[in-house]
């Protein structure tokens, strides 16, 4: 819900408009959101306490593909939240292994070792991500999650907490911080639609106003994205993803302090 609000983002849909897209809204993105609440709850729930496991990969697996059906099922078959939610799937139930005392470090690398796990369900259906992952070598959705999410460990994160510290209001450092995925993320959304070129020209647009700092320059840039049908959904994701873990902090603390006393205030 957060990562939909902030506005405004290029190329995404926000509150001010649907971006380089035709068939989302704000509107639809909130159902779809909303429409996968359960399938958070369950990945938690049946994650507690527990450590990565090929058996916990499966049934994570099955909860995620559940929660996809989800979506479709509220969105009437538009692709809203895929990403999102195999990286937040697998971030809340590397989270509650750790029942709310982890760092983020640990969320990040608990992740992606269930992620390295086989994916012992997956279907013979060709992916707009593996079909960018061949032709540009890159690594995707996946590979983000396998090698422990580096885009939110060393840009999204950082950058988050650096521009809090600079002391930019919370939502100019949201954008700073989706900016940074931008420059350099290698993002399948971006290339299955326009290739290496779209790429290439997001990311060093986004570097750009990112190093000038002016967030003015936001509203041309999305209409620059619109121009080239550029969506990095992707990005978006692991925003989504990064405002998550971002929330574990004070969380861990307060774990720490309650294990410590053995009570709860
Ligand atoms: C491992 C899976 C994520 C599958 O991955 P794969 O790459 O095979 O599949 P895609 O269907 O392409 O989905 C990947 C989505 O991940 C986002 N993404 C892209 N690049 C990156 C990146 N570098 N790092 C992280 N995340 C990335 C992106 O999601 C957003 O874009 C979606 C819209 O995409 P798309 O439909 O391609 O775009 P449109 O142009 O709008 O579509 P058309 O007009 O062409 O129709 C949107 O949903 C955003 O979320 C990629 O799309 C995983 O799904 C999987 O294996 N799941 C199985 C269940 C499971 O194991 N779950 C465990 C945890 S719950
Ligand atoms: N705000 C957004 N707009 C378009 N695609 C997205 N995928 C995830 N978040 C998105």
């Amino acid at each position: 819900m957060e990562e939909v609000e902030l506005t405004p983002k290029p190329g995404l849909v926000d509150l001010d408009n649907d971006g380089s897209h035709q068939d989302l809204s704000i509107h639809l993105m909130r159902k779809s959101a909303l429409s996968l609440q359960e399938t958070f709850a369950r990945i938690a729930y049946i994650s507690h306490g527990r450590s990565p496991s090929l058996s916990l990969r499966r049934e994570i697996a099955t909860i995620g593909r559940e929660g996809e059906t989800c979506m479709f099922k509220a969105t009437g078959g538009v692709n809203t939240h895929k990403g999102a939610i195999w990286a937040m799937g697998l971030l809340v139930s590397a989270a509650a292994m750790g029942t709310g005392s982890h760092t983020i470090k640990e969320v990040l690398a608990l992740a992606g070792e269930t992620a390295r796990y086989p994916d012992c369900h997956s279907s013979i259906t060709v992916t707009n991500g593996m079909m960018a992952q061949k032709k540009y070598g890159v690594l995707g959705a996946r590979g983000e999650a396998q090698r422990e999410f580096p885009h939110i460990r060393n840009v999204s994160l950082p950058m988050l907490h650096r521009s809090r510290a600079n002391g930019l209001p919370e939502n100019e450092a949201r954008l700073h911080s989706l900016l940074a995925l931008i420059s350099v993320l290698d993002d399948t959304c971006i290339l299955h639609r326009g290739g290496r070129g779209a790429l290439l020209f997001a990311k060093k647009r986004s570097a750009e106003i990112l190093s000038t700092g002016r967030l003015e320059g936001l509203d041309s840039l999305n209409e620059e994205f619109m121009l080239h049908d550029i969506s990095p959904g992707g990005s978006a994701d692991l925003l989504a993803a990064t405002l998550f873990l971002d929330k574990l902090e004070p969380n861990r603390i307060e774990a720490e302090v309650q294990n410590a006393f053995g009570c709860t205030y």
